[in-house]
């Protein structure tokens, strides 16, 4: 940042946002529907969705996350077949691994969990799970789906900002968004999100001149750029929504480290909603993974085309 950046900030004061939106309390009520609908597919077709987990090497961020999505498997009343392979595993290995899980009908759902190790190609091996099973909505197929509004599945992170939004705006329709960040995994699928709503978008990343004045005309703000404490408080027009997304580990006064996402949280309370960081998009990440695998499984079993996303419950 610029020193007249530094010098044009103005002086907002440090209290809570309107409303802090809840994510861990979404995801749980979004967990619990599922399981109703799990529970109804058992019963009347004799069909358990089935989520295969595939993690590969040793990252230990990683493992919590994967540790999360199988334990949420579970409470949902899903099946998990969990795939731990070394650090070492060749490309082709992991390939031969999703073939198999292709073909298994128990199978309804396949996750393979980033980053994946340097000798691994990680878009040949997104592309090689079948679209249908494809839970993360990484494939081709899917995004193309997503970009002409024609169903399939998407990606959980985006699915899961979208369901926080929608706890405090019911009408998207001309509102202005700024998505901070442009990745293929949040970015920009949030962006078609947003566009399908009828929102006016701008998709901002490393390279955006006067990114501040940018995000002051937002009404929506998304922040995906993994960068702490990027977002300042006087950047956000007051009523603005924001959705931190960054999930970044800084060290503590301590010695220790702690979780902060992109945005200071502290400095918005003229904004309308907040989410935190942690407790936000994070656990809707995970609960949106069990509504996408019980949509694959719906429509393994039916034979049908990908649907539009079903509301659990
Ligand atoms: N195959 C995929 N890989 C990755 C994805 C993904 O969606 N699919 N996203 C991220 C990691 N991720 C899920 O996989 C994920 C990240 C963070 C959280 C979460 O709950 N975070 C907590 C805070 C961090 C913590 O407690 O450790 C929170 O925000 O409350 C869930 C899932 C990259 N890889």
């Amino acid at each position: 940042m610029g020193s007249s950046e530094a010098e044009a900030r103005i002086d907002l004061p440090d209290v809570r946002p309107s409303i802090l939106i809840d994510g861990t309390a979404l995801a749980a009520g979004l967990v619990t529907r599922i399981a109703a609908d799990v529970a109804t597919m058992v019963r009347t077709t004799g069909v358990t969705p089935g989520l295969a987990v595939v993690l590969v090497g040793r990252d230990p961020a990683s493992d919590i996350y994967v540790r999360r999505k199988i334990a949420q498997t579970g409470k949902a009343g899903m099946r998990s077949f969990e795939h731990r392979l070394s650090e070492e595993t060749s490309e082709a290995e992991l390939l031969a691994l999703i073939g198999q899980l292709n073909a298994d009908d128990a199978v309804h759902g396949i996750l393979v969990q980033l980053p994946l190790p340097a000798q691994i190609d990680a878009g040949a091996v997104l592309d090689a799970i079948a679209p249908a099973k494809d839970v993360d909505g990484f494939h081709p197929v899917n995004v193309g789906r997503l970009s002409t509004g024609t169903g399939g599945l998407v990606p959980c992170t985006p699915l899961g900002c979208m369901m926080l939004l929608d706890t405090v705006i019911e009408e998207y329709r001309g509102l202005k968004a700024v998505v901070i960040g442009k990745s293929n995994i949040v970015g920009k699928p949030v962006a078609l999100l947003l566009l399908e709503r009828e929102c006016t978008v701008t998709v901002t990343h490393i390279a955006t001149r006067n990114l501040p004045d940018i995000v002051r005309g937002a009404d929506i703000v998304v922040a995906a750029a993994g960068s702490p404490a990027l977002v300042r408080g006087d950047w956000i027009k007051p009523g603005a929504v924001v959705i931190d997304v960054g999930i970044n580990r800084v060290p503590r006064e301590d010695g220790g480290t702690r979780i902060v996402g992109d945005v200071v949280t502290a400095e918005l309370g003229h904004a309308r909603a907040v989410t935190p960081v942690p407790g936000g998009v994070g656990p809707m990440t995970i609960a949106c993974l069990l509504a996408n695998t019980l949509q694959a499984a719906g429509d393994l079993v039916s034979g049908s085309r990908p649907s539009h996303r079903r509301q659990a419950g």
